[in-house]
């Protein structure tokens, strides 16, 4: 096939979002092949493929596809996954606020639609800079690292290769605390009720990660930190706390578990709880259900009596903002007039 070379479909400088991955659909058939392609990366499993393999395809893909469609069930939409779904609400208000000169586009890490392909479909459109976007705060090597792996494949099957830049982890970033702290201030205001504490609860991961190097346990804390610095101005009577949710394995996982500190919290007192995942920036199966409901019964039943789980940044204005700004750093010097 000859190259096109022509002005008007070359040069072009896109942007594309790219979260963890989602099924097609919530049944267990689609779950399973889901959490094959997620569980077998072995930036997320790290246990050698001989040992994990038997443990994954034996036990794992037989038991778990069922209960984690039932989980996905409870929050599927008319749009589809949550997760998707909002990526896709994210990439369409990132364009209009960048405008044509810019192409926007998202990708999943694992599942559809996915970022070979994507990032294929850019190039075929003429982008040939292209700003690849993980929208992971807090950088990990089973997420941030994850990407760039499969960026790599797909990099490797192609002969004209677009120029690449990639978004640095933003936990600390002073436009992301802000839009934080911004939405949690607006979202506590709009309750029915004033919480006593409010819980930052992060994606787990295993303890093991962070004594071989990984960040993210660091790049969690600060991110806490940080917050509940702006947030003891704004919202003095409100306590802070931090945890870490989802527990997968049998392994020692970041502590405190968020379920730990729900039926502590609750145990210990607290009656009126807001939950947070600073570290999701859209909405999906780990807070609408994980949290929202199994946390909910979790808080409810060690004698708490009212929860509220926060909405993520979402696409909505503050969270959209500061990745408009943080993108628009990143393009500096690929842009000219916008
Ligand atoms: C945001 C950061 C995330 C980190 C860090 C992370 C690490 C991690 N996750 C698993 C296992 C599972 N995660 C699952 C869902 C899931 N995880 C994240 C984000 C992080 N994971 C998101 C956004 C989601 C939701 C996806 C969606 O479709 O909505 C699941 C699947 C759900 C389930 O069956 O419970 C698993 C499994 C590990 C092992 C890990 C670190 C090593
Ligand atoms: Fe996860
Ligand atoms: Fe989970």
């Amino acid at each position: 096939m000859t190259p096109d070379l022509s002005p008007a479909a070359n040069g072009g400088v896109g942007v594309l979002l790219v979260n963890l991955g989602t099924p097609d659909a919530p049944t267990p058939d689609a779950v399973r092949r889901y959490l094959a392609e997620f569980l077998s990366d072995p930036r997320v499993v790290e246990i050698p493929a001989i040992a994990w393999k038997p443990i994954l395809h034996g036990v794992i893909l037989r038991t778990r596809p069922a209960k984690s469609a039932h989980a996905y069930s409870q929050v599927w939409t008319a749009a589809g996954s949550p997760l998707a779904a909002i990526t896709a609400g994210q990439a369409g208000a990132l364009q209009q606020r960048l405008g044509d000169a810019v192409t926007v586009d998202w990708a999943m890490r694992y599942g559809n639609p996915s970022l070979p392909s994507r990032l294929q479909a850019m190039k075929d459109a003429g982008c040939e800079r292209i700003l690849v976007a993980p929208l992971y705060p807090q950088y990990s090597g089973a997420t941030t690292a994850s990407v760039m792996d499969k960026l790599g494949d797909a990099l490797r099957a192609m002969r004209w290769q677009p120029a690449l830049r990639t978004l640095p982890p933003y936990y600390d970033d002073a436009a992301y605390i802000a839009a934080l702290e911004e939405d949690v201030v607006a979202q506590v205001a709009a309750l029915e009720f004033t919480p006593e504490v409010l819980l930052l609860s992060y994606h787990g991961m295993p303890e093991r990660t962070r004594k071989l190097g990984d960040p993210y346990h660091d790049h969690c804390r600060e991110t806490s930190r940080l917050l509940s610095a702006r947030l003891a101005q704004r919202l003095p009577s409100l306590r802070v706390e931090t945890s870490f949710q989802s527990r997968f394995g049998r392994a020692k996982w970041l502590e405190p578990a968020t379920e730990t500190v729900l039926a502590e919290e609750a145990k210990s007192g607290t009656r009126r709880l807001a939950i947070l995942a600073p570290g999701f920036s859209a909405d999906c199966v780990e807070t609408l259900e994980e949290l929202a409901i199994r946390g909910r019964e979790v808080f409810e039943e060690a004698g708490g009596e009212r929860l509220a789980v926060l909405a993520c940044l979402n696409d909505r204005a503050p969270g959209m903002a500061m990745l408009e700004g943080l993108v628009r750093r990143e393009l500096s010097g690929w842009l000219s007039g916008i």
